[in-house]
């Protein structure tokens, strides 16, 4: 099956319909990932079909979630994006979306931004800081692979609007990080998901502020 068609099908069972703009953009995304790897240490993977399912589609699958959950304009930070995971991809899915991708290596932030010119995404950002040292409010938090729940909650909890939530896209249920995170948190979903392409155990962590 070509890339093309790979992503179209994948992107489907996982409830999303991409258009032709959109299709590019991501297979484009994946190329430049490739291409600038050995320069900007982005990724361990070496090949275009697993950049594919681990990256494209993964990130992919936080988009229906997100579409049911928040469906309007937002400020979204994306924090620990390394090479913009899934930060790009929802700024290539979502133009309502302002995205910044944040981390604290400058080399992957300069990629992000490089990305967001060579694809044309005025929506999207690349910021070079360590998260706790950031200032402004995010309407949306995501991570992915980034650091324990308590540990995201704790250093970007300063960046969330009052009204705001949290994504944290897991692997297994994390039980053990569930439980200690601290009560002026309420997680209030937990979603499983499966990625076509990947055996791995895939899920979303929503969470907001406790009202006071
Ligand atoms: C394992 S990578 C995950 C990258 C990407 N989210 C993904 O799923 O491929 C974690 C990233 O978090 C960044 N990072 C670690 N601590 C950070 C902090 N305190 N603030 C911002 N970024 C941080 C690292 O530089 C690294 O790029």
């Amino acid at each position: 099956m070509s890339s093309e068609r790979e992503l179209h099908a994948g992107a489907a069972a996982l409830g999303v319909n991409l258009d032709d703009r959109q299709c590019e953009r991501l297979l484009a995304y994946g190329e430049l990932i490739l291409k600038w790897n050995k320069v900007y240490n982005l990724t361990a993977l070496r090949d275009p079909a697993s950049v594919l399912t681990h990256h494209l589609l993964d990130s992919l699958s936080i988009i229906a979630p997100l579409a049911r959950e928040w469906p309007g304009r937002a400020a979204l930070l994306d924090v620990g994006a390394g090479a913009g995971l899934p930060g790009v991809v929802i700024a290539i899915m979502r133009d309502d979306i302002a995205v910044t991708c944040l981390d604290a290596v400058a080399k992957k932030a300069a990629f992000v931004q490089q990305v967001s010119a060579e694809l044309g995404l005025p929506n999207l950002r690349g910021v070079h800081s360590r998260v706790e040292s950031l200032a402004g409010t995010f309407d949306l938090i995501s991570s992915r692979a980034f650091a324990s729940l308590p540990d995201f909650f704790a250093g970007s909890k300063h960046l969330l609007a009052p009204s705001g939530r949290w994504l944290a896209m897991k692997g297994k249920v994390p039980s053990g990080e569930l439980a200690l995170v601290s009560h002026e948190i309420q997680v209030f979903h937990v979603e499983q998901l499966r990625v076509p392409g990947l055996e791995a155990d895939r899920c979303i962590v929503w969470a907001r502020k406790q009202a006071d």
